[in-house]
């Protein structure tokens, strides 16, 4: 198992899922294991819906963070959420660890399809596809509506 670089996109990156600094964030780290990459987070009780019960949308957030980090640990790239597709086969519950794993499941040097599994215990809780855009910097740009970061520019597709 090899320990990604956590910070990428340089120390102010706001992600809700990945920076460590987010106040109610994730603060996600992953690994790369084989053709996988993988997370492993404890829900707190500030992401119940039910109760002792994590949000559903918190958890399709978790599956697609996972899935986001598979594209760039797995491609070098980043990829914008263009649709997500899962199954909650099982309440995730609070405070027990929950195991993301994502895969390629094809790409190509525009999209990316991943494959997500959120277990509890070995037990899936979720699994689903999700699909992202890699977009060259001049059509990140215009998702952004501003400048893209240095950092993040790397991750861009080269343009055609
Ligand atoms: C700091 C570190 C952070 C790391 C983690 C981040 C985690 C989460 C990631 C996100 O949250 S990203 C933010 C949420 N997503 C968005 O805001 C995207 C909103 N949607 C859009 O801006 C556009 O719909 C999108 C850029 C996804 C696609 O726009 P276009 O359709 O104009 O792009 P284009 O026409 O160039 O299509 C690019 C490719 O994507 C494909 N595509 C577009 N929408 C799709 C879709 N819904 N499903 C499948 N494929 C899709 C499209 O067919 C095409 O494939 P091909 O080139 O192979 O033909």
């Amino acid at each position: 198992m090899t320990d990604l670089d956590p910070n990428p996109f340089g120390p102010d990156q706001p992600c809700f899922g990945c920076s460590p600094d987010h106040p109610i964030g994730f603060h996600l780290r992953f690994a790369r294991e084989g053709d996988e990459v993988v997370t492993r987070f404890t829900p707190g009780p500030q992401y119940q819906g039910p109760p002792g019960i994590m949000h559903g949308g918190l958890v399709t957030t978790l599956a697609d963070e996972v899935a986001a980090w598979a594209v760039i640990g797995l491609l070098d790239r980043f990829g914008f959420t263009a649709s997500i597709q899962v199954r909650l086969h099982r309440p995730m519950r609070i405070g027990v660890e929950v195991e993301g794993r994502g895969s390629i499941l094809r790409h190509s040097s525009r999209t990316a399809t991943i494959a997500v599994r959120l277990s509890q215990g070995g037990v899936d809780a979720l699994t689903g596809e999700l699909t992202f855009a890699i977009l060259d910097q001049a059509a990140a740009e215009r998702l952004l509506g501003g400048p893209l970061p240095e950092a993040w520019r790397r991750f861009s597709r080269a343009s055609t």
